[in-house]
């Protein structure tokens, strides 16, 4: 491996590891199995946090918010809701809440606690996502969650009643949903001081959070007669899991995907056993990486012998993801190629091997031009830690860095922009406002979002008739639209199918949107999918093109035959109609009443453009190249290959969302008539910004 790689000198291993891996295996023996419980015991207590049990319970006696900061895989995550279950803090009803920034370390993580405290996930330990609800009222008592679903709880239960301790964890990512909830849990500690917080963090950013809550007045927080003390408690916990020896590239490597597949081989050739986790960006190039291992599996099958490639992110249905955490057979080894939804709390039992790429998409807000674009950039140290940290957790482990140790310490940033300050901030807004914070440039944030988003935001919820001139939630409307759990724009285009009676197909449509993506695609395929496509493809756009599938998929008995004839998803559409069931519900609730328009394109187009006016597109006048121009910010955009619409180029279109690879693309695109712009908003637009364009 020398050739290419030089060992690094980040810290070496902390914790010892005498048990080697005995103690582990990888096959899932029933946990009601003795052995696996003892041993289960064993490895808790072995868990650098264990030592610090006490601790940690004396602090969050005795604190109103106690910040514990600890490296990765010292079992913050996993043992702290356990010790707070143990100490009776869910007792009388009470509930513990363990809040994630992303869905599947939520689902991960439930169902490792669950089978270490040897009860059924969904029981006393459960969890809840968007669209996903596995607790039992009066029985979960611990339940993980992702942050902005406790947001949401907010609405119903301000004080969140219900919770004696709310662990928030991962802070250090500092998700857009972490960043609100730690301003109003704030808030809530006003109002009950019994309330206690556990913020987790794994770097410096804790003393920025400590920060936080040190500067709050404490006004109403007058407790010292239960011994509370008002300042945040800091613990580090030393130690962390295995050594995790680093490797950095020679030089900086010119493709990264090649590069990581070339050290996948690498590894693969030189390396004893255990499976490799690479972190790339994107499904695009986790595709051309699955791709290049295939190619070289057919060109080269004894390089290739043995390994089994798994793709692993967020739009992935949920069967395919969980694939990953299965056990390896023996003689085989898995590697596991995934955007950065494996960079936190993940616990891939076998892995080894970690190559970081160095690379991530993130968000950008622009809120000149009003656009947010999803681009690659490179990841901070925080995230290069985070993702060493993988292997390592059972097992000493190793990491690749596809980039120079000089890149690391002296150029990449040590932190990653805080989410709220690259992000456009509809939905913030409107939560914020739906929790009745009228002011939100004064509310009191870790981090402050630019007022310019912020005017931006409220901007765009006038617009929409969300927020009245006084900037408060209009009624109904305003209420309605918060109550829906997903973007505004699409909330606003349901609420406005009601008046054009088509509330049905536009359910359908949001459904759709909610998920990544209902096809099945790949390189070497496109022919075929491309034909599958055009059997459902809708002259108006992407968006009637998903009401064919749908229909197709319903009229074939939700036929997974079906669906694999077609380049359809199978799992995709099972969840389009898990997601729109709860979408009708929610509807219903708000005084929606499920109708059909019985295949008018029209009114279904127009209710899209209700919800989606700011997104409007006009084709350039002399453009021979499908150049559009967005009529808000005049920027130049494209219609995305994979729309229905590329190369048809009508003249005036809506998009959903804008990706950015060489060109700024346009996903999901629907053909519109200028004048139902002003319809939907004519505060909006004005005639003159809206002339037709001559040829
Ligand atoms: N599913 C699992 N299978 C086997 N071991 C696990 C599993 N989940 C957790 N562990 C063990 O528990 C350790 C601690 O995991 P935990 O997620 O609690 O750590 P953490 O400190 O929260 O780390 P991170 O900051 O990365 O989330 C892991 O390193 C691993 O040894």
């Amino acid at each position: 491996m020398s050739q290419f790689w030089k060992p690094g000198t980040e810290k070496p291993r902390i914790l010892d590891d005498e048990e080697g891996g005995v103690l582990f295996f990888s096959g899932t023996p029933s946990s009601s199995s003795g052995f696996r419980y003892s041993s289960i015991e064993k490895q808790r207590q072995r868990l650098p946090v264990y030592k610090y049990r006490t601790a940690i319970l004396y602090l969050v006696e005795t604190h109103a918010t106690t910040i514990i900061v600890g490296e990765t895989g010292s079992g913050k995550t996993t043992q702290i809701p356990q010790y707070l279950k143990e100490a009776g803090w869910a007792d009388g009803g009470r509930v513990i809440a363990c809040t994630q920034p992303r869905r599947l370390a939520v689902q991960a993580v439930a169902s490792r606690v669950a089978e270490e405290m040897g009860v059924k996930l969904g029981e006393e330990v459960g969890y809840t996502i968007r669209f996903e609800d596995l607790t039992k009222p009066d029985v979960t008592v611990v339940k993980f969650l992702t942050d902005g679903v406790l947001l949401r709880e907010m609405m119903d239960d301000p004080l969140l009643t219900k919770y004696s301790a709310i662990m928030i964890d991962e802070a250090h990512e500092r998700s857009i949903s972490t960043d609100i909830l730690l301003g109003l849990l704030k808030k809530i500690q006003r109002r009950r001081p019994e309330l206690r917080l556990i913020i987790s963090s794994a770097t410096i950013e804790a003393k920025l959070i400590s920060a936080f809550f040190q500067t709050r007045k404490r006004r109403g927080l007058e407790n010292e007669e239960l011994g509370l003390q008002l300042e945040p408690a800091i613990l580090s916990v030393e130690g962390r899991g295995f050594n995790v020896q680093i490797n950095y590239a020679e030089e900086p490597v010119p493709d990264y995907v090649q590069a990581a597949v070339s050290t996948v081989l690498l590894i693969h050739e030189k390396e004893s056993w255990g499976d490799i986790l690479v972190f790339l960006t994107g499904q695009d190039d986790i595709d051309i990486a699955v791709q290049l291992l295939n190619e070289e599996a057919q060109t080269n099958g004894k390089n290739t012998s043995g390994l089994i490639v798994m793709p692993l992110y967020s739009g992935l249905p949920r069967a395919e993801q969980e694939l990953v955490f299965s056990p390896t057979p023996r003689g085989k080894r898995k590697v596991v190629i995934s955007t950065n939804i494996a960079e936190t709390s993940l616990t891939l039992e076998g892995v080894v091997y970690v190559v970081d790429s160095g690379f991530s998409k993130q968000k950008f807000y622009n809120p000149t031009s009003d656009i947010e674009n999803l681009v690659v950039a490179p990841i901070s140290r925080a995230s290069a830690r985070q993702r060493a940290g993988r292997a390592g957790r059972v097992r000493p482990g190793k990491c690749y860095r596809l980039y120079t140790e000089e890149y690391f310490l002296n150029k990449m940033p040590a932190e990653g922009i805080p989410e709220i300050q690259r992000s456009n901030l509809v939905s913030c807004v409107i939560q914020l406002k739906a929790l009745g914070i009228d002011n939100i440039l004064g509310f009191d944030w870790p981090a402050s979002p630019s007022p310019e988003a912020m005017i931006r935001a409220l901007e765009v919820l006038y617009s929409l008739g969300v927020l009245d001139d006084d900037a408060k939630l209009t009624s109904p409307a305003g209420f309605q639209v918060a109550e829906i759990p997903l973007d505004p724009l699409i909330s606003k285009m349901i609420l406005a199918s009601n008046q054009f009676g088509c509330s049905e197909e536009i359910i359908t449509i949001a459904a759709v949107l909610s998920i990544q993506s209902i096809w099945i695609s790949g390189r070497g395929i496109q022919k075929d999918f491309d034909n599958a496509k055009l059997r459902f493809a809708a002259a108006e756009g992407d968006h009637v093109t998903f009401l064919n599938v749908y229909k197709g998929f319903l009229q074939s008995g939700k036929s997974s035959q079906w669906c694999h004839r077609n380049h359809v998803n199978y799992h995709a559409m099972k969840k389009v109609i898990e997601i729109r069931e709860q979408l009708k519900r929610i509807a219903q609730r708000i005084g929606i009443s499920l109708k059909s328009c019985d295949g008018d394109m029209q009114v279904i187009r127009k209710a899209v453009t209700a919800g989606f006016f700011a997104n409007a597109c006009r084709l350039e006048a002399f453009s021979h190249n499908g150049m559009y121009k967005t009529i808000r910010g005049s920027q130049e955009v494209y219609i995305h290959p994979s729309s229905v619409l590329f190369r048809v180029n009508p003249k005036w279109v809506i998009y959903h969302s804008l990706v950015s690879t060489d060109r700024q693309y346009m996903r999901n695109v629907i053909s519109i008539d200028p004048s139902w712009l002003l319809e939907a908003a004519p505060h909006f637009y004005n005639l003159q910004r809206l002339k037709p364009i001559t040829h």
